[in-house]
């Protein structure tokens, strides 16, 4: 019955009038899609879950719409949503127009005085005030904060990790990179309990007035951890793990943690999807039940992952 659904390429069909359209979907096909998630929605409801939603699958208008009205969906079936944002894309266009190029190691940012300035204000100021509004306009209350709203995300500075074909880890100072030391569980908690949608920039609040920019899987990691959510959602560019970026063949739909650091250990996993798999195992290591990275380029991706019986995505098991 879900084939049924992507026979008629729900890829390509943009709302639920159109659906309806394109649809020759029985009576009972819709009332049985709809049994399908119950068991779901029954195990899931009063539960806390982190989704991430990377910059690189923030493609279009509908898209984002689409992640929202899953979230709003989630929420209102009782599910307890806490949303960390990146916003990677968005950064690097900016810094582009003031004439500075963008450099990463080990898929994070290298970020000097100016650039963590830059990242606040793109994080803060555009990407999570635009998510906060479209949550808004769903009638899902939507609260913004940064990691420095009560000291959200305490964090310290971070040194990236290159692993050299020697097997040997080289550390390097990146600038104003931070990993977080301590999240305000009680903020979000209450943010929660109250029937608010939190939406969090990754930023740091350091000693002092120091900000710092960490990267967002990170970041979704440690509030998931800390939370001991019942699942991650990572949302990507990429339909998950792949043994080889070439071979569609190659994709793994779960991957047990001792071989996924294998595959960042033997440059397998690289650039933006090494701090998303270090994030995720560290999440599973903090206490969080299940990790599953997701395509954010398929519409209603987190529907299908939560709601149906194939799920979609590589699970870290
Ligand atoms: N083994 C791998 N399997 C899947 N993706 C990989 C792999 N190694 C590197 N990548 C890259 O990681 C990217 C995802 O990271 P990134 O672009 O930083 O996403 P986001 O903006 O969502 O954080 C993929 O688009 C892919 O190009
Ligand atoms: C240190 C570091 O790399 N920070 C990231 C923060 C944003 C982010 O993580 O965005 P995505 O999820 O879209 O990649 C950056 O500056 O790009």
């Amino acid at each position: 019955m879900i084939n049924e659904l992507n026979d008629i390429n729900i890829a390509t069909v943009h709302n639920p009038a159109e659906i309806a359209a394109h649809t020759t979907l029985s009576a009972a096909s819709k009332a049985s899609i709809l049994i399908e998630a119950l068991p779901y929605i029954q195990k899931f409801a009063g539960k806390t879950m982190v989704i991430k939603y990377g910059g690189n699958a923030m493609i279009s208008e509908e898209l984002k719409n689409k992640v929202m009205q899953d979230i709003a969906l989630m929420k209102c079936i009782g599910i307890r949503p806490v949303l960390v944002h990146g916003g990677g894309p968005d950064i690097t266009d900016f810094l582009e127009k003031i004439g500075k190029t963008s450099t990463f190691v080990s898929g994070l940012r290298v970020t000097d005085a100016e650039t963590v300035t830059i990242a606040q204000m793109v994080l803060g100021g555009k990407i999570n005030a635009e998510i906060v509004s479209r949550l808004n306009s769903l009638g899902i209350p939507a609260i913004g904060l940064t990691g420095k709203d009560a000291n959200l995300l305490k964090a310290h500075k971070k040194l990236a990790e290159i692993h050299e074909a020697n097997g040997q880890t080289n550390h390097v100072d990146i600038g104003f990179v931070g990993e977080v030391t301590a999240v305000n569980t009680q903020l979000i908690n209450d943010l929660l309990d109250n029937g608010y949608v939190p939406v969090i920039s990754p930023i740091g609040a350091g000693k002092g007035e120091t900000t710092y920019n960490i990267n967002a899987d990170y970041v979704a990691a440690e509030v998931a951890g800390a939370l001991g959510a019942e699942k991650l959602l990572m949302l990507t560019n990429t339909k998950g793990i792949y043994t080889s970026l070439d071979d569609p063949k190659s994709f793994l739909s779960s991957i047990p943690q001792a071989e996924a650091t294998i595959m960042i250990e033997n440059g397998t996993i690289q650039g933006g999807m090494i701090p998303k798999v270090e994030a995720v195992l560290h999440a599973l290591q903090c206490g969080t039940k299940r990790v599953s990275i997701i395509d954010g380029r398929e519409p209603h991706a987190l529907l299908l992952e939560l709601f149906t019986n194939k799920g979609i995505g590589t699970e870290i098991i």
